[in-house]
C-alpha cells in the first residue's frame, strides 16, 4: 500500500460552537455561573469529540487541531504567545483570564473585537506594546494534538501565522506613537520557534500557519517581513503548512515558496489568480501545493468536475498537489442533514462542513465520484422582476438634491438640534424568543403571537416617550435576526433550522440562501411600523436592512454577479419603502453595517464593489418623496475608509460606531467636511455599563465643535438587542438628559 502525504486530503479548521450551538449555551451558562469549571470543560470536550468524529467520518489523510475555541482562535494565539494584556492577569486562572479579555466583567472592558476579513465573523484584536513578553503557551495545542492522535489521527496543529497575528494587533495603550506591533517580529519569531518545538516534540510533524492578512494589499516592508519571518520558521523541525483562505496571495505568493516552507494552500475560490501566477512560474519541486477548491465561505455543492479541472492545473505545476477547503469551515454551518424542510431540488444543490469534507475526500481520490452542476436553474428564475430591473433609468437612484430635501423635511418633520433616537433593536428578552420558538414550533397560535409582539412595541414607544426621545422606533421585536427576518419573506430566498454559524464568541447567526430571483410578494414591516406610528405622535422610523448588508450576511448564488443579485434585492425594499412611506411613516432607517465589510480586501477591485452596492442602497431609498428622510446605519468606526460611499449612498443622516474609538471618528467627518445629517454613537451598547450624563455630554459637546448642531443627531453605537433593559433604561436615560443639557447650552 502507498503512503498518502499528509495534505493529500484535507480542510483548513472547521466550525466549532457545535452542530446545535452545544457550546454557545455551556460558556452561556458558565457566564451566568449555572455550571462551574468542570462543566465547562465537559462540555467544550464533547463538542471537540464530535468535531474529531467529523473530521474522521471520511477519508482525510491529516485534521487540522487546535481549532476549537472557547471564544476565537486570534485569541487563543494571543495567548499561546503568552500576550493576554497585563490588566486581565490578575482576574483568576488561565480561563478567567481568557473570558475577561474575550467578555469583559464588571471593571474591565473586553478587547476591541472587530470583523474579519470581509466576514460576519469578528475576532478580538490583539494588543501590543515596545515591551509585551512574549513566552510558548502550547498546553491548549497539545491537549488536542493528543486526543486527536488518540483517536489514531493524523494531526496538524494550526495557529495564526506571525505575520497576520502583528498585522492584526494594535497598540497597547501608552505605546510611542510611532510603534508598529510588526516591530516585534523578531521577538514572535523566537516564541513561534518554541511553540513549534512543542509540538514536533509531542510528534506533530506538520504545523499549519494561516496567514489570511496576506490576502490582501500589502506594503514592501509588510512583504520582507513575510520573507524574514518564514525563512526564519522553514529552519524548525516542524513541516510548515502556509494558509491565506481569502483570497490570493499575489505578492506575497514568490515569497513564501521561495522561504523554504514545506506546503502552501492557494484559495483556489477567492484566490484562483495566483493559479495563473503558478503556471507562469517556477514552483520550487520541494514545495507541495494544496488546491482550495472546496468553497469554505459558501454552501453550494461543489461542482467537482470543474473542481478537478483545477486541480490538475495545479498538478501539472508541482511536483506533489493535496486538495482541501479554499479557508477553514468556520462560516459554514455543520450538517446539511440537520435541515428537514428544504425542498428537495435545492437541497440537493447544498453542502455544509459534513458533506464539504466527503467532497474533498472523493476529490482526493483519482477514482471518486464527480457531480456536475449544469447550467443554472432556470425555474428559479423571475422575468417579471428582471424587465422591471431593465426597464429603470438612472432617475430610480436618483433624488432632489439634499438641500431641498432638508428644507423640506424641516416643514415636514420639526426636529430640535441634536435630535434624539435609538438604532432600532431594543432587548430581546427571553420571553419574546421563547414566545417566537412557541409560534415557530406551532405551539402559539398566529394571533397570540401578533398580539405578544404588539404588546413589545406599545411597551417600547412608551419607554421612549417617558424619556422624550424624539424620534422613536418600534424596537424589532418580530425580528430573529435583521437579515434572517427579510430573507423569510422575500421570495429567491431560503432560511435554515439549525444552520448556525458563529459570529463572535457565543453569538451565532442562520445565514439565509439567497437560491433564486429574488422579488417581495407582500409588505414586510409595513404594519408593525404602521402601529408603532398609531401609538405617537412623534416620528416613528420605519425599519429595514439594507441590499448590501442582506447579501453580506447570506449565502448568495454564485452563478451572477453580485451587483445584479443587489439590485434584485434592491427593488424588492424600494417597494418595501415607498409603502412604508405611503403608510405615514416619515423617517426611514436602512441599515447598512455590512458596506464596509463587503469592500473587497484588494484595492483593485474596491471602486466597482462602492460603485453597485451605492447603486443599490439608492435604488432601494431614492422612491421617497423629498420630505420623507432617510437614515441609514453603520456599526463600525472607520469612517475614513468608506467615507466616499457613505456619500454616494446619499442619506439624509448617517449613525455610526464612535464611543468605543472615543469619538475620533470626528476627525474624520470634519476632515471630509460630511455635509449631510450624522449621528456618532455617544452609547456603547457593547458593554454593560451605563454611560454618565456627564460623559456623554462631553462627548456631544466634542462634537458640536465639528459638526452643526442641526444636522447632529444623538444615538447609541448600535442596535440594543444583545442588551437587559436594566442596563438600557437607565442608558437611554442619561443620553436624553446629556442631548438636552447641551442643546440648552446652544
Ligand atoms: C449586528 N450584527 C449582526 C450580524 N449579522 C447578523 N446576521 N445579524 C446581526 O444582528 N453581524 C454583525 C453584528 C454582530 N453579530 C451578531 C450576531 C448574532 C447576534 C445574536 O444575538 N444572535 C443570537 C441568535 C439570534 C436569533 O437567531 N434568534 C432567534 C432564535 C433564538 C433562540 O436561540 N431560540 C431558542 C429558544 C428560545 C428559548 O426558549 O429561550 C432556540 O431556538 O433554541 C430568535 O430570536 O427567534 C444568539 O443567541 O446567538 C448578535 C450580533
Ligand atoms: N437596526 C438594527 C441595526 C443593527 S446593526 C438594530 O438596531 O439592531
Ligand atoms: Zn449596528
Amino acid at each position: 500500500m502507498t503512503t498518502r502525504h499528509p495534505l493529500s486530503a484535507t480542510v483548513l479548521g472547521y466550525p466549532r460552537i457545535g452542530a446545535k450551538r452545544e457550546l454557545k449555551r455551556a460558556v452561556e451558562a458558565y457566564w451566568a455561573g449555572n455550571i462551574d469549571d468542570a462543566g465547562l470543560a465537559a462540555a467544550s470536550a464533547e463538542v471537540r469529540a464530535q468535531m474529531l468524529t467529523d473530521l474522521s467520518a471520511q477519508d482525510l489523510t491529516s485534521v487540522p487541531v487546535n481549532v476549537f475555541s472557547h471564544y476565537d482562535h486570534v485569541l487563543d494565539t494571543t495567548a499561546a504567545v503568552g500576550a493576554i494584556p497585563e490588566r486581565y492577569r490578575n482576574v483568576g486562572g488561565t480561563l478567567a483570564q481568557y473570558f475577561a479579555a474575550a467578555h469583559g466583567n464588571a471593571e474591565l472592558a473586553p478587547l476591541e473585537l472587530t470583523k474579519w476579513f470581509d466576514t460576519n465573523y469578528h475576532y478580538l484584536v490583539p494588543e501590543l506594546g515596545p515591551d509585551t513578553v512574549f513566552s510558548a503557551q502550547p498546553q491548549k495545542a497539545l491537549q488536542e494534538y493528543h486526543e486527536a492522535v488518540e483517536r489514531g489521527l493524523q494531526a496538524r496543529p494550526v495557529l495564526l501565522g506571525p505575520i497576520s497575528f502583528l498585522l492584526l494587533a494594535k497598540p497597547e495603550p501608552g505605546s510611542p506613537s510611532d510603534f508598529h506591533p510588526l516591530s516585534r517580529l523578531e521577538d514572535l519569531i523566537a516564541c513561534y520557534r518554541d511553540l513549534l518545538a512543542a509540538f514536533t516534540e509531542a510528534g506533530a510533524t506538520w504545523v499549519q500557519l494561516d496567514e489570511p492578512a496576506l490576502c490582501a494589499d500589502r506594503t514592501e516592508a509588510e512583504l520582507a517581513a513575510v520573507a524574514t519571518a518564514y525563512t526564519a520558521l522553514a529552519h524548525t523541525e516542524a513541516n510548515i503548512f502556509v494558509t491565506g483562505g481569502y483570497g490570493s496571495f499575489d505578492k506575497a505568493l514568490p515569497l513564501l515558496l521561495n522561504s523554504g516552507i514545506d506546503a502552501l494552500a492557494i484559495d483556489a475560490v477567492a484566490g484562483a489568480s495566483d493559479i495563473d501566477w503558478l503556471e507562469a512560474n517556477e514552483v520550487p519541486p520541494q514545495v507541495t501545493l494544496v488546491a482550495g477548491v472546496v468553497d469554505g465561505r459558501n454552501i453550494w455543492r461543489t461542482d467537482t468536475v470543474r473542481a478537478a479541472a483545477i486541480v490538475d492545473r495545479i498538478k501539472a505545476v508541482a511536483t506533489t498537489v493535496g486538495v482541501s477547503s479554499s479557508c477553514s469551515l468556520l462560516h459554514v454551518p455543520v450538517d446539511l442533514e440537520a435541515e428537514t424542510g428544504l425542498a428537495p431540488e435545492l437541497a440537493q444543490r447544498l453542502a455544509f462542513a459534513r458533506q464539504k469534507i466527503r467532497e474533498v475526500s472523493q476529490l482526493a481520490q483519482p477514482d471518486g465520484e464527480r457531480w456536475s452542476r449544469g447550467e443554472s436553474n432556470l425555474a428559479w428564475r423571475n422575468d417579471h422582476i428582471r424587465q422591471r430591473l431593465a426597464s429603470l433609468d438612472a432617475s430610480a437612484t436618483q433624488r432632489d438634491d439634499f438641500e431641498t430635501r432638508v428644507k423640506a423635511q424641516e416643514a415636514h418633520t420639526p426636529l430640535p438640534p441634536l435630535a434624539t433616537t435609538s438604532i432600532g433593536s431594543f432587548p430581546q428578552t427571553t420571553d419574546i424568543r421563547r414566545a417566537r420558538a412557541q409560534h415557530r414550533n406551532g405551539l402559539m397560535i398566529d394571533v397570540d403571537y401578533k398580539s405578544r409582539l404588539k404588546k413589545e412595541i406599545a411597551s417600547v414607544i412608551e419607554l421612549q416617550e417617558r424619556l422624550d426621545f424624539d424620534v422613536l422606533v418600534h424596537g424589532e421585536a418580530e425580528r430573529n435576526d435583521m437579515v434572517q427576518y427579510f430573507a423569510e419573506h422575500l421570495a429567491g430566498f431560503t432560511t435554515t433550522e439549525a444552520g448556525w454559524v458563529q459570529s463572535y464568541g457565543s453569538r451565532c447567526v442562520r445565514p439565509p440562501i439567497l437560491f433564486g430571483d429574488v422579488s417581495r410578494p407582500s409588505p414586510i414591516t409595513v404594519d408593525w411600523s404602521a402601529y408603532a406610528q398609531s401609538l405617537t405622535t412623534k416620528p416613528v422610523k420605519g425599519m429595514l436592512t439594507g441590499p448590501v448588508t442582506i447579501l453580506a450576511w447570506s449565502f448568495v448564488r454564485d452563478d451572477q454577479p453580485l451587483s445584479d443579485t443587489a439590485a434584485q434585492v434592491a427593488l424588492a425594499l424600494r417597494d418595501e419603502v415607498a409603502d412604508l412611506e405611503a403608510a405615514g411613516l416619515k423617517v426611514i432607517q436602512v441599515d447598512e453595517p455590512a458596506l464596509r465589510e463587503m469592500l473587497p480586501l484588494r484595492q483593485a477591485e474596491q471602486d466597482d464593489y462602492r460603485r453597485w452596492a451605492t447603486d443599490a442602497f439608492r435604488l432601494a431609498t431614492a422612491v421617497v418623496k423629498p420630505e420623507t428622510a432617510i437614515h441609514t446605519h453603520l456599526c463600525y468606526s472607520e469612517f475614513g475608509e468608506v467615507i466616499d460611499a457613505i456619500n454616494a449612498l446619499d442619506a439624509d443622516v448617517t449613525s455610526i460606531e464612535a464611543s468605543r474609538s472615543k469619538m475620533e471618528v470626528l476627525q474624520d467627518l470634519h476632515a471630509s467636511q460630511f455635509a449631510r445629517g450624522v449621528g456618532p454613537g455617544v452609547y456603547d451598547i457593547h458593554s454593560p455599563r451605563v454611560p454618565t450624563v456627564e460623559e456623554i455630554a462631553s462627548a456631544l459637546s466634542k462634537a458640536i465643535a465639528v459638526i452643526d448642531p442641526k444636522r447632529l443627531w444623538v444615538n447609541p453605537d448600535c442596535g440594543l438587542k444583545t442588551r437587559r433593559y436594566k442596563e438600557v433604561e437607565p442608558a437611554l436615560a442619561s443620553l436624553v438628559e446629556a442631548a438636552k443639557q447641551v442643546r440648552a447650552q446652544l
